[in-house]
């Protein structure tokens, strides 16, 4: 993958830098004596066809969606498994593609349309009904999110977007205003098991920590776990946050699933160690492959 070839036994986390939860990561790699290396993702040179290193495995902290999906698939196309798999980084990186898959799964969603063309955009916004929440089919930390309250502010919405330079922006992503108490729930799951659930709190109604929402405890219930595994496999499984909505009824409603999750506010409210979990789940998954290999 990098310029150098040959075999290295450890473990590859590739980051772009390194955050309060890599950070979390790599300390539990070194209590577990698990051996890794941090690779920079923007060190990547990858000829194809040649020989390049070769990981036991690799865990994919990139927060760039474009990168991460390209960097998966490299590593992947060299035989190496990385958590998680491209397969599910397509879905989860993509809202469109993600509310497709929780959609065909029977999950219940915000109501959820997609338009392709400013007119069509127009139209469907209007048929939505205000307040309606645009939102960019690739994107995170609830950046570019717009709730849009009226037919003016739909139209100037609109051409701004059309305007802007990614045409990620021509496709409109609309959605239904939920009516939702000052807060969202995140469900993490690592492979079949939900660990743990937190509330993301906020004055804004986006209730992102990225935009400054605080953290508070929330019991994973019954209910949250069902959602959020029929929610983890719809995207194809892994190491992934749920995010869930609640109606002013109570009715729980999934809006997203993500693949590189952040979990520093988690990790301030929960009494799990999410960090050690995660080491622990990769290491269990690359040692049955270990093994197998040895078996071989
Ligand atoms: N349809 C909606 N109705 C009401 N609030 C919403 C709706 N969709 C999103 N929100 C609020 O905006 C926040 C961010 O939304 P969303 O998770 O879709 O954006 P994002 O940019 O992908 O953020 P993240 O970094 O969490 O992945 C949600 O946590 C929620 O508080």
């Amino acid at each position: 993958m990098r310029a150098n070839t040959g075999r290295d036994g450890r473990l590859a986390v590739l980051t772009t830098r390194a955050r309060l939860e890599e950070r979390l990561i790599f300390a539990a790699f070194d209590r577990r004596g698990i051996p890794y290396v941090q690779v920079d993702d923007r060190t990547l040179i990858h000829h194809l066809g040649a020989p390049g290193v070769t990981y036991r495995g690799v865990l994919n902290r990139i927060m760039s969606h474009t990168r991460s999906v390209y960097a998966t698939r490299l590593f992947e196309a060299t035989g190496h498994r990385v958590f998680n798999p491209s397969t599910v980084v397509d879905v989860c990186g993509d809202k469109i593609l993600t509310s497709l898959a929780l959609t065909r799964a029977g999950l219940p969603t915000p109501a959820t349309t997609v338009a392709i063309t400013p007119d069509a955009a127009l139209a469907a916004i209007e048929q939505v009904g205000y307040p309606a929440v645009i939102k960019p089919a690739v994107g995170s930390w609830g950046r570019l999110l717009s709730k849009v309250n009226d037919r003016d502010a739909a139209e100037t919405l609109i051409e701004h977007k059309q305007s802007l330079r990614s045409p990620v922006h021509n496709v409109y992503y609309i959605q239904e205003y939920v009516d939702k108490p000052d807060r969202d729930i995140r469900v993490i799951v690592l492979g079949d098991e939900p660990v743990a659930a937190v509330y993301r709190r906020s004055d804004h109604w986006i209730t992102n920590t990225a935009r400054g929402a605080t953290t508070a405890a929330c019991t994973l219930t019954d209910e949250l776990r069902s959602l959020a595994l029929r929610a983890a496999g719809a995207v194809g499984g892994g190491m992934l946050a749920v995010d869930l909505l609640e109606r002013s009824t109570g009715e729980l409603l999934v809006t997203e699933v993500n693949h590189t999750m952040e979990f520093h506010g988690l990790a301030a409210v929960a009494d799990v160690d999410l960090a050690d979990l995660i080491v622990t789940h990769v290491d269990r998954a690359l040692s049955t492959v270990d093994t197998l290999e040895r078996a071989a």
